[in-house]
């Protein structure tokens, strides 16, 4: 029999792209709510307790709310693709590459990882692991970002009449929600200073880790950071560990782009190794939201871990 899925906040861009991935799958029936009762508390609650899945696309007091609505023995499990409980006690992370796909397959709440740091865990979370990098470096995370990555209010500004924005910098409080995430999950010492920043394509996401390797105490040379990534991702078939003799010398984000599950790693070096970066290249909707979403919902269903996914 199938496994009932509730996407709650559906009609939004993360919510309408997990729909699209899990079209066509046997293994699952999505639970609707037409538009008059996908905002109603009652027909949402009964939707939530019903759903062998909830998926919540919402904001993050919405998600919150969305978990008081489902009742302790209802047995519905959850996925929050929100903020809200990525460093929440009694919540996985659903990043299975860092965290073991056995950990998300037995999790009854799992939340997605944020789309940025998405990229930036993948880069840093396992070489600080290995030691190769040092937990207490100050690191800084460079990004832009499709705008698809700010929901449907962002998207009406890139998209809506006489809009003119060809770049936005933001995050210039220096206390963008994803910091504690980056932060604890790579098991830092310190939040990064992190510089967001949205482009005038609808998805798709460049996360860069600038490291000046000669002033830092305890890194290790380009070279080993990219072959710890390499050995670590070997058995991870979303991601990619690039290799210099691909010479790649620019990296693109396109405006028509399709969706994509991957995720794509870099570690470029100057000849001598004195600096290094670290990028990540992935789609803010896909490996950053719906896919990982998906991913998540495939583990803890027993289906191929890659069904539904583009990678
Ligand atoms: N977009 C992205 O790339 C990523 C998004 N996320 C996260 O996913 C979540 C959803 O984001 P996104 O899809 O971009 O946002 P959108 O704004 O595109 O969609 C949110 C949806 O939630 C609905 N909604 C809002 N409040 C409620 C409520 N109380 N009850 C029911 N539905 C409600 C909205 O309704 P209405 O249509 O009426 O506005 C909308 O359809 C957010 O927490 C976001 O941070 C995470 C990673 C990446
Ligand atoms: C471009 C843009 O606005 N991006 C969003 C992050 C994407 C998102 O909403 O995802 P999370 O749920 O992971 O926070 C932001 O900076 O708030």
């Amino acid at each position: 029999m199938a496994h009932t899925v509730f996407i709650d906040g559906g009609a939004g861009t993360t919510g309408l792209e997990i729909a699209d991935r899990l079209e066509g799958r046997e293994e699952f029936e999505l639970v609707r709510l037409n538009d008059a009762e996908r905002k109603d508390e009652d027909c949402r609650r009964s939707a939530l307790n019903f759903a062998d899945f909830a998926i919540l696309c919402l904001p993050d007091d919405a998600a919150r709310e969305a978990v008081a609505l489902i009742d302790k023995d209802s047995g519905t499990r959850v996925i929050d693709a929100s903020t809200a409980h990525r460093t929440a006690k009694g919540w996985i992370y659903g990043f299975p590459e860092l965290v073991g796909p056995n950990v998300v397959s037995g999790a009854d709440r799992v939340s997605n990882p944020g789309c940025y740091p998405t990229g930036f865990l993948a880069l840093v979370a396992p070489l600080v692991r290995a030691k190769l990098l040092p937990n207490d470096w100050p690191y800084s995370v460079n990004a832009v970002s499709g705008y698809s990555g700010g929901g449907k209010g962002l998207i009406q500004r890139f998209e809506g009449e006489g809009s003119d924005i060809a770049f936005r910098a933001y995050g210039l409080g220096l206390d963008h929600k994803h910091l504690d995430e980056m932060k604890s999950k790579a098991g830092l010492k310190h939040a990064p200073v992190f510089a967001p920043s949205v482009i005038a394509g609808f998805r798709g996401m460049v996360v860069e880790v600038p490291l000046p390797i000669e002033a830092m105490r305890n890194s290790a040379r380009p070279e080993e950071l990219r072959e710890e990534l390499a050995r670590y991702y070997e058995n991870a078939p979303l991601v990619t560990v690039h290799q210099p003799e691909e010479d790649v010398s620019e990296l693109l984000l396109h405006k028509n782009a399709e969706p994509w599950d991957g995720l794509d790693l870099y570690v470029f070096a100057d000849k001598e190794g004195h600096t290094a970066r670290l990028i990540a290249v992935l789609d803010n909707l896909g490996k950053g939201a719906s896919g990982a979403a998906v991913q998540s919902l495939n583990l803890m269903a027993g289906c191929d871990p890659l069904a539904g996914l583009r990678a």
